[in-house]
């Protein structure tokens, strides 16, 4: 098949998908991310890379951001918010975090296509996102065109960017003051 019809048919997936996707998951997403201490965002391959961007565009609002495993990330207590993206939500390491964060009395937002995983039982805010992966052993009605579960971090990815323009109109910050914020050692 050629690979400009491969694209659209991503692209086609993505947008249905995305329809069945919950606004007032987001909204209370970003009210918790919002009234959130500091933030601490996780995730492990792929999803890690989206939580990583996600903790860029954070930091550029202004907000206290670390990433989950960093030398320079301190101790999470209450009041901070345990941020996780896992297709999963049955990843060990993150299962491992999430109860410790839980412990500490972190709030634990999770983006995940399960919502009764073994993070989405724990969490306090969650994001729905339909898709597919072979690390769930639950029940799976959803197909993907794509391997594994880029569909997932795909839009994740995206609703992490839904995130920051939500977060960018409640705080009323403009991508201007957001780009003094940018990184000046790079
Ligand atoms: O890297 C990944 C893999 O290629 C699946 O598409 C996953 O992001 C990684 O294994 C973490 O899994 P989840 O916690 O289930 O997102």
């Amino acid at each position: 098949m050629a690979e400009e019809k491969i694209l659209q048919m991503i692209l086609k997936e993505l947008e249905e998908k995305s329809s069945r996707i919950r606004g007032e998951q987001i909204r209370d997403a970003v009210r918790e991310i919002q009234t959130g201490k500091r933030i601490f965002v996780a995730g492990v391959g792929r999803s890690g890379f989206v939580a990583r961007a996600f903790s860029n565009r954070l930091m550029h609002l202004g907000l206290t951001v670390y990433v989950a495993g960093d030398a320079t990330t301190p101790k999470i207590g209450e009041g901070d918010l345990f941020f996780v993206i896992s297709g999963s939500g049955e990843t060990d390491s993150l299962k491992a975090m999430a109860e410790k964060a839980k412990q500490c009395k972190a709030r634990l937002g999770l983006l995940t296509i399960f919502k009764e995983s073994c993070l989405g039982r724990k969490a306090d805010v969650v994001i729905e996102i339909p898709g597919a992966t072979p690390k769930s052993t639950l029940d799976q009605k959803e197909t993907s065109i794509q391997p594994m579960g880029s569909a997932f971090e795909q839009l994740a990815w995206i609703v992490c960017d839904t995130l920051i323009l939500g977060l960018m109109e409640c705080m009323q910050c403009t991508a201007e003051k957001m780009f003094e914020r940018h990184a000046n050692l790079e």
